[in-house]
């Protein structure tokens, strides 16, 4: 293990239900890298993920952030350490944009402190941030598909974690907002000593934004590597099970879905 690793997976076993996410997964999470985890629906990038934040257990193997268990370490510890945009987004209850994206700060307040002025600095950033500024006063509840995802966004920016890890992150959006999201997120995870982990359906956006990939093939077997190397027609055809092909017009190669193998 690198001194340097936020976070590590020694010879990880993942499963769920009837399926096994991962075998024998090596890992090593390392600052400045973005780790694009691709693979089918089902396929288990949302369990990983919960894994890897201590949120699932493994079967076997071990779990460490920066270099220390994870399961012997406090909730309250490992939220100011790592922090995860969910899947879905749903809000059950009436409050302002700017009172939820406020809660990323909860980990980092004592047990009585009320939120202070920099606290509400930091969330109206945020929402400046995801293209929410406007909406700082609207109910979480009265927000379209893409503006809640972006919501969620901004309140795990506030939370600021070492290690984003990120559930779908572009779900809902549309293409500039999917672009303009990302940048956010990469920005960050430039900042010293982040990392961040994406699971994406979109395999250009990873071209584009992630350092490294994961493929989860659905039944325990896996890839790692960093993104130049991994992503070419033949990992991808036998990932997806569909050809796919790459495209490339002299600036930017692209990945199209060619139709059935
Ligand atoms: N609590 C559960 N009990 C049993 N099986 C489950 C449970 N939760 C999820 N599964 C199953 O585990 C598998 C992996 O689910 P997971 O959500 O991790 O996959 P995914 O790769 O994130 O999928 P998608 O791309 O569709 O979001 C799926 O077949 C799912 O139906």
């Amino acid at each position: 293990m690198s001194a340097s690793s936020l976070l590590t997976a020694r010879q990880l076993e993942v499963s769920i239900g009837q399926t096994r996410v991962v075998r024998g997964l090596d890992l090593q999470l390392e600052p400045g890298q973005s780790l694009g985890v691709l693979g089918r629906n089902g396929s288990g990038k949302t369990t990983l993920l919960r894994s890897l934040a201590g949120l699932h257990r493994p079967d076997r193997g071990e779990l460490l952030l920066d270099g220390h268990p994870l399961q012997t370490l406090d909730r309250r510890h490992i939220a100011r350490r790592l922090g995860m945009l969910l899947q879905h987004t749903n809000y059950a209850f009436e409050a302002s944009c700017e009172a939820i994206a406020l809660i990323g700060r909860h980990p980092h307040l004592g047990p009585l402190a009320t939120e202070s002025a920099e606290d509400h600095a930091l969330a109206r950033q945020a929402l400046a941030d995801v293209g929410l500024a406007e909406l700082a006063e609207r109910s979480c509840m009265d927000l379209s598909g893409g503006e809640s995802r972006r919501l969620a966004l901004a309140t795990l920016l506030v939370q600021d974690p070492a290690i984003m890890l990120l559930d779908e992150p572009t779900n809902h959006l549309d293409p500039a907002n999917q672009v303009a999201v990302l940048d956010v997120v990469i920005r960050r995870q430039r900042q010293s000593g982040r990392a961040a982990i994406l699971a994406l359906h979109d395999v250009n956006l990873a071209t584009c934004y992630c350092s490294h990939v994961l493929m989860l093939h659905g039944d325990g077997e896996w890839r790692c590597g960093p993104t130049a190397e991994l992503l070419n027609e033949a990992e991808l055809s036998r990932l997806y099970g569909c050809r796919v092909r790459r495209v490339d017009d002299g600036q930017q190669q692209v990945f199209a879905v060619a139709g059935a193998r």
